[in-house]
């Protein structure tokens, strides 16, 4: 694979599919639009997949893990063993993700970024450890360029994996103690937001965590935030699983396969990946609205209506994996619906 891979343009969807698709769609047995956005979804994916009968029956789903510096200023919730310990969970089959990637029959690809701690059993996790976790980023940058380079590259061979394997989908998933204080930051300063719209509580701080995790990306801003270059600001303030997922977008794009974006954590690489590389725009779908304050802020900058909105606020590609059945529906009834002529139904001149 090329080097920087990220300089690279992307290939483009299919416009003529596109046409095709939304031509297709107003010769379908139902009032025009009463599909709503299922039928501009099917028109994305026939126009990604360069295929009239879109399809994301094999789905691949990879969640990237990485421990962040930062964790030990008590910004979470938790405590950072957490990481390693819900790495073997991925891998044993017993964490939210896991059960959903079953239930979709989806591959599921559990990556060691940079976890801290041991890991119980690491058996059926992909080894791409860059270090033991990211400098805490109030103190300095949180990876080197080489680091941010690794990262990228291992999202990237995700991706590859991903295309072999014939995935029609390919949805990243975060885990890192710590996570949506980094992701919080790269947001704003990637969006010259304020850091009150994009701190929240991540897995669970009070009002008054809430404030000590917003002083601590203050802090972080000051000393070395200033950069809006989307790779340096992903060194000064990502982790390494942010980075790997931005890398994998990219990836999935390059070799045409549709991404399914996942919640707050996923949308800031989603971000990062966009700044990257503009032309990632019409690959990405955007799955739900976390309850994560901040995420409606990367949503609306990235002109994002998403799926769907069920509070959740997990992260590890959750909310991708429950929106795959929708994105099913749309391409079943794209497919499968008769048309008016076929059905013998009048079309009232429509
Ligand atoms: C048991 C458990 C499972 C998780 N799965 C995802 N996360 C989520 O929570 C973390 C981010 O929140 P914060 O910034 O507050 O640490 C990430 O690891 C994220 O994926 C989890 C968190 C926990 C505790
Ligand atoms: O939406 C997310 O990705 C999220 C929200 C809270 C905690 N971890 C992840």
């Amino acid at each position: 694979m090329s080097e920087r891979f990220w300089q690279q343009p992307l290939p483009t969807p299919s416009d003529t599919h596109y046409q095709r698709a939304l031509a297709r769609q107003s010769t379908l047995t139902k009032p025009p639009g009463s599909l709503g956005r299922l039928e501009t979804l099917a028109c994305s994916l026939s126009a990604q997949q360069h295929r009239d009968q879109p399809a994301v029956d094999r789905v691949h789903i990879a969640v990237f893990a990485g421990d962040h510096g930062i964790a030990a200023d008590g910004v979470s919730a938790f405590p950072q063993e957490v990481t390693a310990q819900m790495v073997a969970n991925f891998a044993a089959g017993g964490a939210a993700i896991s059960v959903l990637a079953r239930q979709l029959g989806a591959t599921l690809e559990v990556l060691n970024m940079g976890v801290a701690h041991p890991l119980p059993d690491s058996s059926g996790v992909t080894d791409e450890w860059i270090a033991p976790g990211t400098a805490n980023i109030a103190n300095k940058p949180a990876m080197s360029t080489e680091q941010l380079e690794k990262a990228l590259h291992a999202g990237d061979r995700s991706a590859a994996r991903a295309a072999e394997a014939g995935a029609e989908l390919f949805v990243g998933g975060d885990m890192g103690i710590g996570n949506t204080t980094s992701a919080a930051a790269l947001a704003t300063l990637l969006l010259d937001a304020s850091v009150t719209d994009l701190v929240g509580p991540g897995t669970g701080l009070d009002a008054d965590g809430v404030s000590r995790k917003a002083r601590f990306i203050t802090r972080s801003l000051e000393r070395h935030g200033s950069s809006r270059e989307p790779f340096e600001a992903l060194a000064s303030l990502g982790g390494f699983e942010v980075a790997a997922l931005a890398g994998a977008m990219v990836g999935a794009a390059r070799r045409g396969i549709p991404v399914l974006v996942d919640g707050f954590i996923v949308t800031s690489a989603a971000l990062a990946a966009v700044r990257l590389r503009p032309d990632l725009a019409p690959w990405l779908h955007f799955s739900h609205q976390s309850r994560e304050p901040g995420h409606r802020y990367l949503l609306e900058a990235l002109q994002a209506t998403p799926v769907l909105d069920l509070d959740m606020r997990l992260g590890e590609g959750s909310g991708a994996a429950v929106a795959v059945p929708v994105l099913r529906s749309a391409c079943a009834l794209h497919n499968g619906m008769a048309t008016f002529d076929e059905a013998g139904v009048s079309d009232g001149g429509a």
